[in-house]
């Protein structure tokens, strides 16, 4: 087995509780640290992945992200059952509830870089959505997947069951979610759920290594890819993802900034001399 280390940086200027953030060759990686509950999240977790995420999109050295678990016990058991309140939600320190982990998920989704979960453990109820909404998974050979909601008063019946279907099948998607069985990394890959399965003492370098893989390819045929792959399931707002690129890549265009110049100079457009293109 290849051993390599990784410089991983701090990224200056931020300061968070419930999570990780650094950084190396172009790579993000945010940690979910609460390994005292399995890295559950609670609404300031889910907040502090978002700004980190956002930081991320706005640094042009990073071209993907790696979302994981503090430990090798836990990636991620869902949302926080200990401070679910009865007003709909999580209570954060101020009492207010929320369900901000649909805003992640979305934000993931729409986030023009591949995310990629790094799966050690437990990757339960919420957590099994979290990596399932991430573009690609690597799973550790101790890795353990499965929806609690049914059995815990919860479900997700979004992203957690559509795109579960999407992605393992309707009939497995309804297994997992009706029977809220655990299923082990071996099966996780026979379902589709993740890409590959390592041991867990090479996780990080498999992870870092498909991200490289990533790194020198064309970011903006990614981006579009991704927001290809998206569009169909997340409807007209997915379109708006993937129609947003053609508007940047327009723009980017004489054609497009023609009609910018022309406006800017108080003259007509002259668009005739753009092809028609077959
Ligand atoms: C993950 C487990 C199967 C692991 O079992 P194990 O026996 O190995 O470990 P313990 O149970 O002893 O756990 C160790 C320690 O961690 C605490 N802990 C674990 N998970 C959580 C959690 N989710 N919340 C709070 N605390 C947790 C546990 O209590 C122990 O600490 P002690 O101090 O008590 O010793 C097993 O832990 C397990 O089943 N965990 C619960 C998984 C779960 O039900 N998650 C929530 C599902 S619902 C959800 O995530 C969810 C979130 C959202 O934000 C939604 C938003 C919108 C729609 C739906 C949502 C949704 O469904």
């Amino acid at each position: 087995m290849t051993t390599e280390t990784f410089d991983w940086r701090p990224v200056p200027g931020t300061e968070f509780s419930d999570i990780l953030f650094d950084t190396f060759e172009g790579i993000a990686r945010i940690t979910i640290n609460r390994p005292h509950v399995h890295n559950a999240f609670r609404p300031e977790t889910l907040e502090e992945i978002m700004v980190a995420l956002q930081k991320a999109r706005l640094d042009p050295e990073v071209g993907a992200v790696i979302l994981c678990g503090a430990g090798t016990e836990a990636f991620c058991s869902g949302g926080d059952q200990k401070i679910r309140g009865e007003d709909g939600g999580y209570k954060d320190t101020t009492g207010v509830n929320h369900l901000n982990a649909l805003d992640l998920q979305r934000m993931i989704r729409t986030l023009p870089m591949p995310v990629v979960a790094m799966v050690a453990g437990w990757a339960i109820g919420g957590g099994n959505v979290l990596h399932l909404v991430c573009d690609l998974t690597i799973a550790a050979d101790n890795a353990r997947f499965g929806q609690t909601g049914p059995r815990v008063g919860s479900f997700d019946g979004g992203f957690g069951a559509g795109l579960m279907a999407r992605t393992v099948g309707l009939k497995k998607a309804k297994e997992i979610w009706f029977l809220c069985r655990q299923y082990d990394a071996k099966e996780a890959l026979e379902m589709g759920l993740v890409n590959t399965v390592v041991p867990l003492a090479e996780l990080e370098l498999e992870t870092v290594a498909w991200c490289r893989e990533m790194l020198v390819l064309s970011p903006t045929a990614l981006r579009v890819l991704k927001a290809g792959f998206n569009a169909d399931t997340d409807g007209l707002s997915g379109i708006q993802e993937l129609a947003g690129n053609a508007t940047a890549l327009y723009y980017m265009t004489a054609e497009g900034q023609e009609g910018r110049n022309a406006f800017n100079e108080k003259r007509k457009p002259d668009f005739a001399r753009y092809p028609r293109r077959p």
